[in-house]
This record gives structure tokens, sequence and C-alpha cells, in this order.
């Protein structure tokens, strides 16, 4: 007996097929497929594509959502999130938040999230009953703040962390120095010790803006990732968020030492940071990956629209229409994450783990259809994701979330909201 039996759904470049899921995985994609199944889904007029991996996020911070726009990087940090988050940040916000981010994720057609944050434990907690896979890295910094008292308290979490959740099916840990500005390199080479020694990935940002980089090289004579290869650091087991302003050094280090590219596109516009040249990666053969960012700094958790923007934005930066077309585009936002990741999904093909959305093109902006998947990367909106598979689990059918409470949500986000409106009323910080 089958687990789910997808009817009639149309498979970009091939065709219209029935995809079978047994035990987490696809089986079998064939016209028509005779055997029982416990789930049967039609799925005519419905195209079936890989869900994503969102690959760089802070999934908690959807609780900040909307605070501090208009405002680049390091003053949106120092003076307005470092503050909430000072103020805010427990088990109960990260846990809240991570429901509020899990449920958007998952509306979305998200099945994978590589986030960075603290108290982790209740991202896991929240991931492990919604159904999605996470990758979960408790944050290292130099500073101290409400979390730890510094570096080796940090480092302590987040090998507590690790201990604890290797070996999950959902939930893998993973490393997560905050970025080579907040880490020194005692901090860092700590961390890749560490990760060596527990086998796990590292995901961290690097060069995300031109006074990042002018920082680094001031402090340690060195750009970024110059700066991070003269420490050993850098190596295919690390995932590094933006890199935006490279040299070409560092993009022939990158390049070599089989490093990953997590670009934000969305993040890197609103915070004025700049544009990552993707396309030069592409054509140099590293391999990127893309994520939105924290939720508040993206503002949203919209993969599709991550896709769409950077296909575009390369295009127009770049001045080629050949920069980036659909299918890399989808490949990236798809297929690159679950394989920096070493899961056997993005694809929907035969043997490979049943990640995977339909979107309904039953809508006036997804007709006439003539190539899925360009019409899914410039024309699809998140809101015609109709289903969602993890692991062979439907964790969303018709738009209705099998997991996960909306009303609880709404509700949780109200109170948030007045608590933090309040706190920020109270020190002035209020401008909205
Ligand atoms: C160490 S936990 C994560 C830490 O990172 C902060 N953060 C969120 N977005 C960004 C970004 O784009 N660049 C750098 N740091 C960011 C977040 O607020 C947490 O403090
Ligand atoms: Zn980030």
């Amino acid at each position: 007996m089958l687990d789910i039996l997808i009817k009639q759904a149309i498979v970009p470049d091939r065709g219209i097929f029935d995809i079978a899921i047994k035990e987490g995985r696809i089986i079998r994609i064939e016209r028509d497929i005779k055997e029982e199944a416990r789930h049967t889904i039609r799925a005519d007029g419905k195209i079936a594509i890989p869900s994503f991996a969102n690959m760089h996020t802070h999934i908690s911070m959807s609780l900040l959502r909307g605070i501090g726009s208009d405002l680049t990087l390091m003053d949106w940090l120092q003076k307005v999130i470092w503050v909430l988050e000072a103020e805010f940040v427990s088990p109960e916000f990260v846990r809240d938040g991570a429901l509020l981010g899990i449920a958007e994720s998952i509306m979305s057609g998200t099945t994978l999230l590589m986030d960075m944050y603290f108290f982790e434990e209740a991202v896991a907690q929240v991931a492990l009953s919604a159904g999605i896979r996470v990758g979960l890295g408790f944050g290292i910094l130099d500073f101290p703040t409400k979390v730890a008292s510094g570096p080796e308290e940090y480092l302590k979490r987040a090998e507590e962390f690790i201990k604890t959740f290797k070996g999950e099916e959902l939930v893998f840990p993973v490393l997560c120095p905050h970025a080579p500005y907040t880490c020194s390199p005692t901090t860092l080479l700590k961390v890749k010790e560490l990760a060596e020694r527990e086998g796990v990935l590292i995901h961290t940002h690097v060069a995300e803006t031109k006074s990042e980089v002018e920082g680094v090289k001031e402090k340690y004579g060195k750009t970024p990732v110059k700066h991070l290869e003269s420490l050993g650091f850098v190596s295919d087991r690390v995932l590094m968020a933006h890199m935006v302003w490279l040299d070409e050094e560092e993009k022939a280090i990158v390049k070599e030492r089989g490093a990953k590219v997590l670009h934000c596109p969305e993040s890197n516009l609103k915070l004025a940071s700049g544009i990552a040249p993707v396309w030069e990666y592409i054509s140099m053969g590293i391999h990127v990956c893309l994520g939105t960012d924290g939720p508040a700094s993206n503002d949203n958790l919209d993969m599709l629209e991550e896709m769409s923007l950077m296909a575009k934005l390369q295009k127009g930066y770049s001045l080629s229409a050949k920069a980036m077309d659909a299918r890399t585009a989808l490949k990236i936002a798809t297929e690159n994450g679950f394989l920096a990741c070493g899961i056997k999904a993005g694809k929907i093909e035969e043997g490979y783990e049943a990640d995977l959305i339909l979107i309904d093109t039953q809508k006036p902006h997804l007709q006439p259809l003539y190539d899925p998947v360009a019409q899914i990367v410039y024309s699809a909106k998140s809101s015609d994701i109709d289903t969602v598979i993890c692991r062979g689990k439907v964790i969303m059918e018709r738009r209705e979330l099998k997991t996960i409470d909306m009303e609880e949500l709404l509700h949780i986000a109200k109170k948030w909201r007045e608590k933090i409106t309040g706190f920020m009323r109270e020190k002035n910080m209020l401008y909205f």
C-alpha cells in the first residue's frame, strides 16, 4: 500500500504523471498508477515541483518583523534589533517566533530551513511538531548577551545542542559563529575544531556589507574571506550567507575550498547592502543556495518571491538575460539547498525524498500555461501553493495547515506586538 498517491500532476519538462510516495520517498512516477494508497491527492491542473530550501534565516525574528525598516545593517542591528533581542529573547520568544515563521514557511512551500539564533531547542520542538526539516545552530558571538556571558559559554551551549539533536531525522545541528566581525580568530578556530570533531556543517555570515569588509581589513589586515582562509576556516563544510563583496581572489578561494554561498537578495536590498554577483559564482562552479534571511530584514519568508527576485536581479545587474535562467533559479532555490545539507531531495525523481509542492495553475496570472518552470519563477505567487509534502507527510493541503493551529498563531503575534510596542514606547524607540 502506498502512503500517498498524487494523480495527474504536471511534472515540468516531463508531462502529466502520477507520483507514488512510500516511506518518505518518491518510489514511482508513471502515467497511471493503479496501486492503492492511504491518501490520494487529485492534482489535475497543478504543477509538482520540489519544495524550497530556505538556506539562511533567523526564523524567530518573525516577532520583530516590521520594526527598524529603512536602516542599513549596522544601524538596524545596533540601534534596534540587538536592543530588542537583549530585552525579549527567551525560549518562549524563540518558540513563538518559530511557530509563526514555520507556518509562513510551510504556506510558501518551504520544507527545509537553515536557521541561526538562540535557544534553538525551542525551534527544534516546533519544527518536529510541524513536520518540517531544520538545520539549527545556537548563535556564537564574542560579546556577552543575556543568552551567554562570552564565547566560551556560547560554544558550550552550541556543543550541548549538537549532542542533543545529532541523529534526529528532521532536525540536524550545525555550528553558527555569527560573522568574522563578531567572532575572534580564537573563537572561529574553536568552532572549526568542534565542527570537525562532531562532523557538522558551519553556517555563518560573511562579506555582507562594504563596511564589514573595511572593518575586517582594518582589524586583521585582510578582507573577510582571505581572513577566514588564513585561519584554515574555509572548507566544504562552511555555508557562507550573503557574500556580496568578494574580490577575485576571494571568489577563487571559495571555489577551491568548496564552501557554499547562501544568497539573500531581498535582505541585501532592504538593508542597502548591495547585490551579490551570483551569475559569476555560478559560472565559476561555486555552489549557490538561496535564503530569505530573517523575516525582520526581508520582511517575509517567501522563497518564491526570493527566487523570482534573484533571477531578475542577476539579469539586470549583469545586463545579460542569460545570467540566470528560470531552471537555474529553481535549482538554486530547491535542489542546491538540500544537496548542501546532504539530503537526497530537491528533485521530482524516483528514489528522492518526497519533499514537494503542488502549485495550482487555475488562476488568471498562470494562464495560458506554456512553460511551467518559467511561469513559476516569473508569474506564480506563494498563495498559488496548494499542497506541501515534507519527507512523505502532507503538512498543507488545499492551503490548510495540517500541523499548526492558525488561530493560536494570530493570538501569539498579537501578544508579542503588545509587549514589544510597550517596551519601545517606554524606551522612546517607537517611531511608527
Ligand atoms: C548569533 S544569532 C543571529 C544574530 O544575527 C542577527 N542578524 C539577523 N540578520 C542579520 C544579518 O543580515 N546580518 C548579520 N546579523 C544578522 C540576529 O539579530 C541575531 O542577533
Ligand atoms: Zn542572517
